[in-house]
């Protein structure tokens, strides 16, 4: 299967060419003259957008672990990047070693021109992060935390409150913003904490499993705003399990299984004529018949 390394965003092909008028094609009359047949100039090829993150060879080990093993992608401006896999193939640990949350053994992140690990503070600046099991200052109401994330990257005090009742409102957390984070559920900590990553208007996010228990009316808040941010030149990364969430949402994807990307590329091209899911089960190893769980059917009264 073609797993392309370029980033081109999916449905970019060639524009059509334009056709050619009836009125035009069927003039006919002592001056029209037969033009000689000339070559169709096709428009050149839409220059791909810059890379914004690129993962080199990125390789983690946990004693005799190997969660990563020389994992290696390209993000592009613009796009919406999948990172799937089962429980425990890497997604996590690739994710901390891209934001700089964890230090690899060895390889590259570089988010635009910075080194991730050579120059921390220049690209944390440009990153805004939902990592998984997130530690949050929880004392603090919502609005507190947002205003403090905000300020904490630089912005005004004014813009800070600004951008925390616009994100509170498209995020569908208007009510919730003056109680305390340790009161929220998980679906509104996912939320808080994906307003927090957006808050300083990151050139590029990285949320690990970001919709995991919200609910499906925020998800689609949730996924507006991602793409509108996209839209916009923004670019994300995310993990998800949710493949019909990621098929839907994602340009680019890159399946990991065993901490090694088995398949990545436009979504199309990695699919193969399937759905993600089915794609997915195919490359992860698909259906284990179910053996050994007979007691399973006894049942206990
Ligand atoms: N701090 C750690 N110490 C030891 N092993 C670890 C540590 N963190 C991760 N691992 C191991 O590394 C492997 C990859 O874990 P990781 O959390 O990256 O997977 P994941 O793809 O995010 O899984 P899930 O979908 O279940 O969240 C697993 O085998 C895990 O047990």
């Amino acid at each position: 299967m073609s797993a392309a390394k370029t980033g081109q965003k999916s449905g970019s092909a060639t524009p059509k060419r334009p056709k050619t008028s009836q009125k035009a094609a069927n003039t006919k009359g002592p001056k029209a003259k037969a033009s000689p047949p000339t070559a169709a100039v096709e428009p050149p090829a839409p220059k791909p957008a810059p890379i914004v993150l690129q993962v080199d060879a990125l390789t983690k080990r946990f004693g005799r672990t190997t969660a990563v093993d020389a994992v290696s992608f390209d993000v592009r401006r613009g796009s919406i990047f999948g990172f799937v896999g089962p429980n425990g193939a890497g997604k996590t640990t690739t994710l901390g070693m891209v934001t700089g949350l964890l230090r690899p053994d060895s390889g590259r992140v570089h988010v635009g021109e910075a080194d991730v690990w050579a120059k921390p503070v220049e690209a944390k600046r440009l990153i805004g992060v939902l990592p998984d099991r997130m530690r949050l200052f929880d004392l603090l109401t919502g609005a507190q935390l947002l205003y403090y994330c905000g300020v904490l990257h630089g912005l005004d005090r004014e813009t800070a409150r600004t951008r925390t009742a616009d994100l509170a409102r498209s995020l569908g957390l208007d009510d919730a913003l003056e109680r305390p984070v340790r009161d929220y559920s998980i679906g509104m900590i996912k939320k808080i904490s994906l307003a927090a990553a957006l808050i300083h208007s990151p050139r590029l996010l990285v949320l690990d499993e970001p919709f995991e228990a919200v609910d499906p009316v925020s998800t689609q808040l949730a996924s507006d705003v991602l793409r509108r941010y996209a839209d916009a030149g923004g670019t994300v990364v995310l993990s998800s399990h949710n493949m019909n969430f990621v098929e839907r949402m994602c340009d680019e994807v890159a399946v990991i299984v065993g901490g090694r990307v088995l398949a990545r590329g436009p979504m199309d091209e990695v699919r193969d004529g399937l759905s993600l899911e089915e794609r997915f089960v195919e490359l992860a190893g698909g259906r284990q018949a179910v053996e050994g769980l007979e007691w399973l059917t006894t049942f206990s009264d």
